[in-house]
This record gives structure tokens, sequence and C-alpha cells, in this order.
């Protein structure tokens, strides 16, 4: 049954528990005043048929008394006798003939007209009592040829008895009266017959006359007789009819409420009155009302008591269907949800029963991830062998694989032919369970097709190179990593051999990157053709190559060899930018076990050994050796040295001056680093600079020259020495995103006006950032810096590069300098540089002049600036300021004279 209806039942049940009792008691309550109005009917029309029976038998005791008192007075007529002593005896037995067998005759006698009594039935002689005090005297003697008059009742004096007088005139021939004959009914007589109805303590008989006198009254009271309704509107209502039934609730006797019955007794102005009170009445009714209310309201509560029963019931059943029904609830809202969360799942939901992998349910959303729909899942019992089997490796994927342990999701790959053709890769995550003693595999499964693309693009772009797609360094860590486990377990020797193109930095700078890019393919190509079948090429990253050799027995032949085929390789051009170009390699090659135990090592070791080819004039290869590892060490131990020495303030500049041919005067300064290393002593700059720049210290070192620097050209300033200080600044510096706020900051911070400062950036750094370097550079220039390519000749300067170079200076190259003017190479070189400057507008400073005839070439070719021992070395700070300041004009060579000269 609903929850509804239940409720419904539950309802009417209610109001059944609420209309029943009401319904027994309304049922109850007419039936009892029903029962009352036909109880108070019924005594009504008892008492009037008591009245009636009352007034029958009044009407026959008086109608035979009178009969009585009408023979007495024919006879007493018929001898004419006279209420006279002398008749007296005659009169006694005339009356007590009349009295004769009539029990009910309580007397009976003859008054004279003066109220006399001269006769009696019962007595003879009769004492001559007065009767005037009776009311039947007063009344026959006031009222003429009146009939019987039926008196109040009065007590006998001649015997004592109470009777109901009926009285008659006799009178004389002229009308006058002669004499009353009376006869009085025993009172005793109506008692007796009343009492013997037997109608209850509450009833009352009562004979009374029409004038309200009651005459005869069961039981009879002391003022019973004395009582005289008259004046009471239940008079009128008991003469209204011959007989009739009323009730009356005030009693004129006693105030009860009585049931009055009356009939009005014929012939007479007696009306019999019956009555009884209605607690008499009512008292069998009150029994019987409280019989049925007893049994109503026991029925009622038996009732309440079963439908409180069924109430209960129908409360457990309507509990318990609400449970089913909160169940049904919860469990809709489950499946609901479960729909919801299949539905929201980027995967196929399915049950499959074990052992054969038959699926039982399918999510809705297989079609659009696998191609097949959920009917074709479960439709095809072997779907899972026929479509889903193929595991990664393309074999067959059984069932009992799939199945982990149970409860345990143990995920697979599988590829599936879509209908379309498509192949698509699949990621189940299964588990087993036991559902009712039956074993089901449980699963999702999601199209991982994408994941696996990516994953593929991921790992190519992880352990491949992209522009020569030979292994990255990425991937040659991980050959590294399997070769050296493999030789630690067999024992055998592995080389790492790493490489560098030569120069590539200026080639791929100045023919541009796409053609760089051409030549480190043809590159990675030409080392390619070289490897054994062993080998491992990879790009490391830039110009810089590797090669894993394994299983190296003979090492030096087999590393010779190698290097000898590289050699050989390289001998051919190699293209680039439409053209073919001779490129050279160095190499660094360190072994394991000897070189190192881990990549790491490997790598480091093979790098120094790269480093010192490169130093030892490149195209070449080096093995690690031990002396190397001692070079590294000092290297190390430099670069921990060099982090402290910032701060330990160990760091000093000293000032180079600079000097004008065409002014003859010191016109700048060159700011120059110095670290006098404690316990060490003065460390070359050269030196501490490349392990700076390796390092990155270069950055802070740098910072920190420019502010020096700035601050003391600036302090000169302020005293009127106003030179312009030039700074060295290394390409690390200025690659740095913030270094052209860092110049502004400098010159803000120091004061020092932008024009008087001038940075040297050497030609190298120049053209291996020329992009980036060029908007930073004309950033500078715009503050008012000036810029200078320090070690000009060096690099590879074209023409079309310095163009675009916002520069103010070349510095030209000590080891040009350095021969001049005896090395006619070295002087068509620097007459080169000049003209070239010329060309661009450009100055020239030629650095490293040691020598007069150096001085006079230059300044003969046009050269406006020279800086070099033949004027001054680099001295301190207070020195220069003390040599240079207000030193006036003066030929070169008398400074050197005044100030020592070389150092
Ligand atoms: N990035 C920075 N580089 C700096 C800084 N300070 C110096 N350097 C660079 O270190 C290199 C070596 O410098 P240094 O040992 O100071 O040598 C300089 C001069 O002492 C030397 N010089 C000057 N005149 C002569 C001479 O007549 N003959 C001779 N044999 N040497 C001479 O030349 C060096 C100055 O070179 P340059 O800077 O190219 O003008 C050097 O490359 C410095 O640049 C620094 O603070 N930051």
């Amino acid at each position: 049954m609903a929850l509804q209806s239940f409720r419904k039942v539950r309802r009417s049940l209610l109001a059944l528990v609420i209309a029943l009792p009401a319904l027994y008691a309304v049922v109850a309550g007419l039936a009892i005043m029903r029962d009352y109005r036909s109880t108070i009917e019924q005594a009504e029309s008892d008492m009037r048929n008591i009245a009636t029976t009352l007034s029958e038998h009044a009407m026959r005791t008086f109608g035979e008394a009178d009969i009585r008192l009408r023979a007495a007075i024919t006879e007493i007529e018929r001898l004419r006798l006279e209420p006279v002593p002398n008749d007296q005896l005659a009169l006694h037995n005339i009356l007590a003939d009349a009295m004769k067998d009539a029990p009910q005759v309580a007397a009976i006698g003859v008054i004279a007209p003066d109220g006399i009594s001269r006769g009696s039935g019962s007595v003879y002689p009769i004492a001559p009592f007065d009767n005037r005090d009776r009311e039947y005297y007063s009344y026959l003697t006031t009222h003429h040829g009146s009939g019987t008059h039926i008196a109040r009742p009065i007590k006998a004096r001649s015997n004592g008895k109470w009777g109901i007088p009926l009285a008659r005139r006799i009178d004389n021939p002229d009308g006058s009266l002669k004499m009353i004959v009376e006869i009085a009914v025993d009172m005793s007589y109506f008692d007796r017959i009343y009492r013997s109805l037997n109608l209850g303590e509450g009833s009352r008989l009562t004979l009374m006359r029409r004038d309200g006198w009651v005459i005869m009254a069961t039981p009879m009271t002391p003022d019973a007789l004395q009582l005289n309704l008259a004046n009471s509107p239940v008079l009128a209502r008991l003469t209204r009819a011959n007989s009739g039934a009323f009730r009356n609730e005030d009693s004129v006797v006693d105030h009860r409420d009585r049931i009055i019955g009356y009939a009005t007794v014929p012939e007479s102005q007696v009306v019999a009155v019956a009555t009884i009170t209605s607690n008499q009445v009512l008292e069998p009714w009150l029994k019987r009302s409280g019989e049925t209310a007893t049994v109503a309201a026991v029925s009622s509560l038996l009732l309440l008591g079963l439908l409180s029963v069924l109430w209960i019931r129908l409360g457990e059943l309507e509990e318990t269907q609400a449970g089913l029904a909160r169940r049904n609830e919860e469990l809709d809202s489950a499946r609901r949800r479960f729909q919801e969360l299949v539905d929201g799942i980027d995967g196929i939901v399915w049950e499959a029963l074990l052992p054969d992998f038959r699926f039982t349910y399918v999510s809705g959303n297989a079609k659009a991830i696998s191609g097949y729909d959920a009917q074709e899942w479960m439709g095809d019992p072997h779907f899972w062998n026929n479509k889903l089997c193929c595991g990664a490796d393309g074999k067959r994927v059984e069932p009992v694989l799939v199945v982990g342990s149970r409860g345990l999701f143990k995920p697979i790959e599988h590829r599936l032919q879509a209908p379309d053709g498509r192949e698509l890769w699949l990621r189940s995550n299964v588990m087993v369970a036991d559902s009712m003693g039956q074993l089901h595999v449980r699963g999702i499964t999601v199209d991982i097709t994408r994941q696996k693309r990516s994953e593929a693009q991921l790992f190519q772009a992880i352990h491949v190179d992209a522009l020569t797609t030979l292994p990255n360094r990425h991937a040659f860590v991980e050959s590294v990593g399997h070769a050296l486990a493999l030789a630690e377990r067999n024992k055998t020797i592995v080389a790492i051999a790493l490489i560098d193109v030569d120069n590539f930095n200026t080639l791929n700078d100045s023919l541009g990157h796409e053609a760089g890019d051409e030549m480190l393919v043809g590159i990675a190509e030409r080392l390619h053709e070289c490897l054994g079948p062993t080998d491992t090429l990879a790009r490391m990253g830039g110009d810089e190559f590797a090669i894993l050799i394994e299983d190296v027995d003979r090492v030096a032949l087999k590393v010779e060899q190698l290097a000898e085929r590289i050699n050989a390789a390289f001998q051919r051009r190699i293209p680039a930018d439409a053209r073919e170009l001779y490129v050279t390699v160095s190499m660094g090659i360190a072994l394991y076990p000897q070189d190192g135990a881990d990549y790491q090592a490997l790598v480091r070791n093979a790098d120094t050994a790269l480093y010192r080819t490169k130093a030892a004039g490149r195209n070449n290869w080096q093995f690690f050796n031990s002396s190397m590892a001692r070079l590294v060490e000092h290297r190390l131990d430099m670069e921990t040295a060099l982090r402290q020495a910032l701060d330990k303030e160990e760091f000093r500049l000293v000032y180079q001056p600079q000097y004008s041919l065409q002014t003859d005067s010191i016109i700048g300064a060159e700011a120059l680093l110095r670290w006098d290393r404690p316990g060490v002593g003065l460390i070359p700059t050269q030196e501490f600079i490349r392990v700076a720049e390796d390092s990155g210290l270069i950055v802070a070192l740098g910072n920190w020259v420019l502010r020096t620097a700035c601050c003391q050209a600036a302090a000169w300033h302020r005293v009127g020495f106003r030179v312009r200080i030039a700074v060295n600044v290394s390409v690390t510096q200025l690659r740095q995103a913030d270094f052209v706020e860092r110049v502004r900051d400098e010159l803000a911070h120091s004061g020092l006006p932008p024009h008087c400062l001038e940075l040297e950036i050497t030609e190298g750094a120049l053209i291996s950032d020329i992009v980036e370097a060029l908007d930073k550079l004309h950033e500078i220039k715009a503050m008012g810096v000036e810029l200078a390519v320090d070690d000009f000749g060096t690099g590879y300067s074209s023409l079309s590069y310095l163009k675009q170079m916002p520069v103010d200076r070349l510095k030209v190259d000590q080891s040009f300098v350095r021969d001049i003017p005896s090395n006619s190479d070295d002087c068509a070189i620097v007459r080169a540089i000049l003209a070239m400057a010329s060309n661009l507008n450009l100055e020239v400073i030629a650095e490293g002049v040691e020598s007069e005839p150096q001085m006079e070439f230059l300044r003969g070719e046009g050269c406006q600036e020279i800086q070099g021992f033949l004027l001054s070395p680099a001295v301190s700070a207070d020195n220069f300021l003390k040599r240079f300041f207000g030193a006036g004009r003066g030929r070169a060579v008398k400074w050197r004279e005044k100030l020592g000269g070389r150092p």
C-alpha cells in the first residue's frame, strides 16, 4: 500500500475515532431523550388513567352515598319528621338504615336550621352538637335549591371519624330550611383503596373540589385538607378538560416536580387528581439511561481501544512504509547520484562476469568514447577478447592478467580498433568483486589516446634534440647511467667524449642563426658518420656534442680511432647558408672508472679535458688527466674564495690613464680590478675574471666595479678633475635584464654625468648577443653614456655589424699594437681599423702602447687616444689624482719621464 493510502486510512481512522464516540453519544443521547419523553408521557398517561379510575371510584362512592342520603330524605319527608327531639328516634332509625351495609359511610345525621344535631344514624340519642361551624351548614343555609353539596371534610362529633360530608336541604313548604341531612363518606375508605394502589412514595392521590379545596388526599398530611388551589394556575389546568395530564415542575403541595393526571368526577364539582414525582417516574429512566450511557461508553471505549490498536498498527505500518519510501528515495537518489557520477566520468563504467568476461553493464558514454555503443559491448559475449584485449605490446591481454588481487584496482592499458578505423589507447582500472556468490570485474575505461600521444611527444621532447634529432642531454644522461651500470657489472671501460665546435658562436653570429642551425645539423651528421656500432652521439645543447663509447677494451686505440675519424670527417666542408665552410671541433675525453664513478664526475672531467684542448689551440682532443684535475680543483678553490672576497672587501680598483694624442692630455682612466688574495697575493685579473664569468659571480663583482668606479670618478669631478672613467663590462653583466637600470642607478647614486662614463664591452660579447645587446646599448647610449668596443680586431667584426652598434670608440687590441711599427701586417691592420673607424665616425683608442715609436705611429695614422705602460700602468685612485690632476698639457713621453715610465 502506498504511503499516501496509509495516511488516508489513518486519517479516516482518526475521523472514526473522533466521530464514532460522538455518534454513540448522539445516538445514546437521542435514545435517552426519547426514553425520557416516553417515560414522562407514560407517567402522564398513567396518572391520567389513575385519576380517571379515582374519579369513577369517587363517582360511584359519592353516588351511592348520595342515593342513601336521598333515600333517607325521602323517608324523612314521607314520615314528615321534624328535627325535634320527639322525632329523634324515628330519624335515627331512618338514618341507621341508610348506613346499613355501607362501610364507606362514616356518619349520617340531621341538623336543625339552628345548626344543632337532631338525629344520627350511629348514635341515639344524640347530643345537641352545634354544627354552625360546618362548611356545608353555612353553604346550604345560603344556597336554596342546591342539590347535594359535597362539603369539605369534617371529623364526626358523634364517632370522631373523618368523612367527606354530602349534604342536602329539606325545605319547608314556604321554602325555608326545615333541616339539613348530611352523610359523611369515610375518608379512611378512600385512603385504604388509594393506598392499595401502591403507587409509590412520590405519588399523591387527591380529590379536589372545583373551587380549589382539597377534600381527600393520600397520603394525608395535617395541612392537606387546608389546601386551597383557588389562586394557583394549576387549578385552571385541572379544570380545563374532563381529564388530562401535565407536568408541573413546582408542585403547590410540596414544590416538587410532578406529573399530574386529572379527571372530573362526573355529576359533581369534584376532580380526581393523581400525581407522582418526576423523580420517581424518571428513576427507572435514569437507571436505563445510565445503562445506555454505560453501554455506549463501554462500547465506545472498546471501539476506541480497537481503533487505537488499529491506529498504532497503521502508524507502525506507515512508519515502515515511510521507512521504505525513504529507503526508496535514498536508493533513487543514490541511483541518480551514481548515474550523474557515471555520466560525469570521462570514462566507460562497466561490469563483466567472470570467468568469461561477458559485460553485464556498460555506461551510456561507451559509444562516444570507444565508438561501440553499450549494446555492442554487452551483446558480444567475446567483446573483451575481440576488441579490448590488445595490449600495449600488441599482444592479447588475457582476462586473467587483468584481474588483480580481489578488490584491488589494477590498471591496464590496451588498444582498441574503433569502428571508423582509428586506433584508440584505453586504460582500464579494474576491480574484482564478489556479488552474491558470482565473481564480477568492475572497471572504468578511459580514453588515453591523447595522453599517449602527449607522452610520446613528451618523450620525444625530453629525449630528442629537435634540431638534429639526436638524443639530447637528458637521453644521454640516461644512456650513460645504463652504460655505467653495465660496465660496473661487466668490469668494462666506458668513455665519454665532449665535443665543442670551435668558434661556433662567432660563426653563428656572423652567418645568422638559420645558417648556424644548418651547420649544427651538418656537424651532427658528420659526427654520426664517425660512430662505432655501439657508440651513442648526443647533442648536449648549443654547439656541444657528446659521444658515449661503451665497452672500451683498448681505450687509447678505440678513442684515437674515433678522433681520427672525426678529424678526417671535418676535413670536408660543411654546408651553411648556401656556402660551405671548414669547421673544426675540440674534444675532451674522460674514462670510467678511472676518471669518475658517475655521470657528473665523468662529464666534469671530460669538460676539463675539453677546456684544456681549447686552451691549447683547439681542433684537437685530449684525455683527462690528474693534472687537469688539479686545475679544476684550483678553479673550484678560487671560485669559493671569490665568493667570500666581495664580503671581505678583498677587491680594489686601480686606474690606468687614457691619453689624448690630439690634446696631449689625460682625458680618462680605465678602472681595472685587482684581487689581493690574503695569503696568496695578487691574483692575475684575467684568471679570476674567467672564473667569475664561469660561476656567474661576475655580475655581483661587475656591479661593485661599476659603483666604485662611478663614485671615484664623481669624487674626482667634485675636486675639479673631470676625466672620463672607462669600466669593463662582461657579457654576463650585459645579459642581465636590469643592466640598463643598474647603470642608470649608479649614475644617479654617484652623481657622475653620464657622458663621463664609458662602458667597455668586448667585441666577442657584442657579437654573441648582438640582438639582445643592441636594445640595451641604445638605451644606455640614450642616457649619454659612451660605449667602446674592447679588444677590437680579435673578433669577427664586420662593417655591417659595427654600423648597428651605438658605439663611440674602438679600442684596438694590444696584440696589434705590440709589434708596430716594425710588423707590417700589424701596421696594416691598425691602418684598416683606423680607416674603418673613420668611415663610421668612430674614435679609436690603442691599448698596450709601451713605446714612443708605437705612439708616434698611431699619432701619424690618426689614432685619437692611447693607453699603455708608456704613460703609466694602472695606479691607485689616490696616486692617479696626485699624478695626473693639474698636470697640464705635455707630451706623453714627458709624462712618462715625469711619472717614472714602465712599471
Ligand atoms: N669584466 C671586467 N674585466 C676586467 C676588469 N678589470 C680588468 N678586466 C679585464 O681583465 C683583463 C686583464 O686585465 P689587466 O690584468 O688589468 O690588464 C689590463 C692592463 O693592465 C693591461 N695593459 C695596459 N697597458 C698595457 C701595456 O702597455 N702592456 C701590457 N702588456 N699590458 C697592458 O691590459 C689590460 C687592459 O685591457 P683592456 O680591458 O682590454 O683595456 C683585461 O681583459 C681586462 O679588460 C673589470 O673590472 N671587469
